[in-house]
């Protein structure tokens, strides 16, 4: 299968404080390279530390690399820390979503900004396209008079979905978006993600703790150990055979 998303060789560094008046390079990511197909899902797991939310920035442009590239349909998108800023197909969902809503605005005017500011839609071409996205995620098309504290926690997940979903990205990079769910709603969520993928044929890369979670969605792993890639291949064959120490430990929990 073609990749659509690659990432080749990445490197990420950060100046950190060594001492008093002493700064010195930390090495967060280290030559990360791997490969995912359209409608397929991907997960980053690690120890604490491994890298794998800077990794989920850097994927999702909220950072850049150092240097490597970010391939998008065999479109570099990113190189050497250059990013195509015009590119919307890579967006980014975190745990807590409720957190980087705007309080002051209903989630239709939310919506309706997103898509002023990068298509050239006209306001019924916009209204059409708030009430599609909101039912795709569930969601009624009265939810777009609401303001972010009218929801509850699950909902407001879906409204980060809508966010994501409205400008039509390929790739969805998800931060721990559904840990902090209680079981109930996180089903619903993952249903709502797989049905999603489905229909539309979406690419997941999924950080999450949750290796229940990996196991159940995605068809791929990625293990990160010091921001290094220890382990790499498909999700059955690596967690029924898994090579690297971290691997093992990480299952043996
Ligand atoms: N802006 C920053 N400046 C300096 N160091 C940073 C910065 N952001 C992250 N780090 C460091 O980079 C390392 C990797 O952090 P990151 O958040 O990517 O790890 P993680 O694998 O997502 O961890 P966790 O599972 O605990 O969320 C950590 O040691 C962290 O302290």
């Amino acid at each position: 299968m073609q990749p659509l998303l690659k990432v080749q060789a990445l490197c990420k560094t950060f100046n950190v404080r060594a001492g008093l008046f002493t700064r010195k390079k930390f090495e967060v990511l280290k030559n990360i390279s791997f490969c995912v197909g359209k409608g397929e899902s991907i997960a980053i797991i690690g120890e604490t530390g491994a890298g794998k939310s800077t990794l989920a920035k850097l994927l999702s442009g909220a950072d850049n690399a150092d240097s490597g590239q970010i391939l998008l349909e065999n479109i570099i998108i990113e190189d050497n820390g250059v990013r195509d800023n015009q590119c919307r197909h890579i967006r980014m969902i975190f745990q807590d979503s409720g957190a980087s809503l705007n309080p002051g605005l209903t989630i239709g005017e939310m919506l309706n900004d997103c898509l002023q500011y990068n298509t050239e839609f006209d306001t019924a071409q916009r209204d059409e396209k708030i009430d599609a996205t909101l039912s795709k995620v569930g969601l009624l098309i009265d939810h777009k008079h609401y303001y972010p504290h009218m929801f509850s926690v699950g909902q407001l997940q879906r409204v980060a979905f809508a966010r994501a979903l409205i400008l039509d990205p390929k790739v969805i990079v998800l931060d721990e978006a559904v840990s902090s769910l209680d079981p109930s709603i996180r089903a619903q969520i993952v249903n709502l993600l797989l049905k999603l993928q489905r229909d539309t044929g979406l690419t997941y890369v999924m950080i999450t703790h949750h290796l229940s979670l990996v196991r159940h969605i995605s068809d791929l792993v990625v293990v990160l150990d010091k921001g290094e890639v220890v382990e790499y291949g498909r999700t059955k064959e690596v967690f029924q055979n898994p090579q690297s120490k971290v691997t093992q430990r990480l299952l043996s929990c």
